[in-house]
């Protein structure tokens, strides 16, 4: 496996662009997780690394060999898909075999690098049996086992979790992180699940209407993320815009004041996102501190809903419906008081969505190590 490099790529279909100067490079032996919503172009990011789509403009080179325009075949990249892709009337072993018997290489070679990898995929024991007969964590494993046997130079992976159900999901995608740890394969997973790209991933792309929004390790991604867009989709559902009336009111002073006290780096016309698990919510509504270290906040519980560990409460405070996690289920129309550490709110100038949040910096690397 070898490095994988990605300069100012365009792509798209007809005259519809989709990638807008797409820049990222994979070492050797990193998984990189794209990540975004539905319509960002990760698939077609994947389609023009694998030469299904046509580039217009950029570079695509693996290790010192520019692939920017071979055909697919020559390009030694290959792709697991969502829907496993194996072909229904052979047996498994048939399966992971059928590229290297494309490729011409001898029988004896084949029958040894089979078993090789369906010992590591825990399959050695279905070689004979048809693919029909597999359960679906089965099949991707035998779908993964038939990327790898032709030894790609990079494995692109397609929402290969997609198709499995919740339990099955779990299994496979600490697997693949396993045997990718252990196999040492450049490679890069397309989801749309932030919680399996913060497992899976050493790096995560997070891509925004065709372009990178923020590349980081997931604990960048997810403690500090540049801009509002990744707050949002890494789960900071609650958002605030704090116009100069909010600022206004919260100077006040007034004990029934909406907004009880906000950090010191919260400012006019900024936007401020969090997570619900890091609201602290209390019945006592008495209380009023005007507490510089956290934002706080008054409303009542419109509604709450059992999330298994906790209760998700959404709260209404004011024109703002706020998700605050709590260990009890409460009533509706109950007083609340929230808090949120000033650590915990990401910070956004509005006019420039600029990040202007001095809290929740944390030390951050671009470099990457390889195992
Ligand atoms: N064959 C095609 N012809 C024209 N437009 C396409 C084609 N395939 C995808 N698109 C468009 O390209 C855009 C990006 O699609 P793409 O499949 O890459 O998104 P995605 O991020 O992988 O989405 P999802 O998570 O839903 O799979 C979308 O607007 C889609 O409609």
């Amino acid at each position: 496996m070898t490095r994988l490099n990605i300069e100012n790529l365009n792509a798209g279909y007809g005259n519809k662009q989709i990638l807008n100067d797409i820049s990222l490079t994979v070492e050797q032996g990193e998984m990189i997780a794209l990540l975004g919503p539905s319509g960002c172009g990760k698939t077609t990011l994947l389609n023009a690394l694998c030469g299904f789509v046509p580039v217009s403009g950029g570079k695509i080179k693996v290790g010192n060999r520019d692939i920017t325009t071979l055909p697919a075949e020559n390009r030694n990249i290959t792709m697991v898909f969502q829907s496993y892709a194996l072909w229904p009337h052979m047996t498994v072993a048939q399966n992971v075999g059928y590229g290297l018997k494309v490729q011409k290489v001898a029988r004896e070679e084949i029958e040894e690098r089979v078993h090789e990898l369906l010992s590591i995929v825990r399959l050695a024991g279905l070689a004979n049996d048809k693919v029909t007969t597999l359960s679906g964590g089965q099949r991707q494993r035998v779908a993964l086992a038939r990327a790898l046997a032709i030894r790609p130079d990079v494995l692109v992976l397609d929402e290969p979790l997609s198709n499995l159900d919740a339990k099955v999901r779990l299994n496979v995608r600490h697997e693949i992180k396993a045997l990718q740890k252990q196999l040492g394969f450049t490679s890069l997973i397309v989801t749309h699940d932030q919680e399996e790209a913060l497992v899976m991933a050493d790096r995560i792309a997070v891509l925004n209407k065709g372009q990178i929004e923020q590349l980081g390790r997931p604990e960048e991604i997810y403690q500090s993320p540049k801009t509002p867009f990744v707050a949002n989709f890494m789960g900071a559902e609650n958002q605030i815009v704090w116009t100069p009336e909010l600022e206004s009111s919260i100077l006040t002073g007034n004990s029934e004041a909406l907004f009880v006290s906000r950090p010191t780096n919260l400012t006019a016309n900024q936007q401020v996102f969090f997570r619900s698990e890091n609201v602290t919510l209390i019945t006592n509504t008495s209380r009023f501190d005007n507490d510089n270290s956290v934002l706080s906040l008054r409303g009542h519980v419109m509604q709450s809903a059992f999330f298994g560990n906790n209760y998700r409460i959404s709260v209404q405070c004011g024109e703002h419906i706020i998700q605050a996690d709590h260990t009890c289920d409460l009533p509706a129309n109950t007083p609340v008081l929230l808090s949120v550490p000033a650590h915990a709110l990401h910070v956004y100038d509005i006019e420039t969505s600029f990040k202007s949040n001095a809290y929740a910096t944390i030390q951050t690397s671009t470099s990457f190590q390889t195992i």
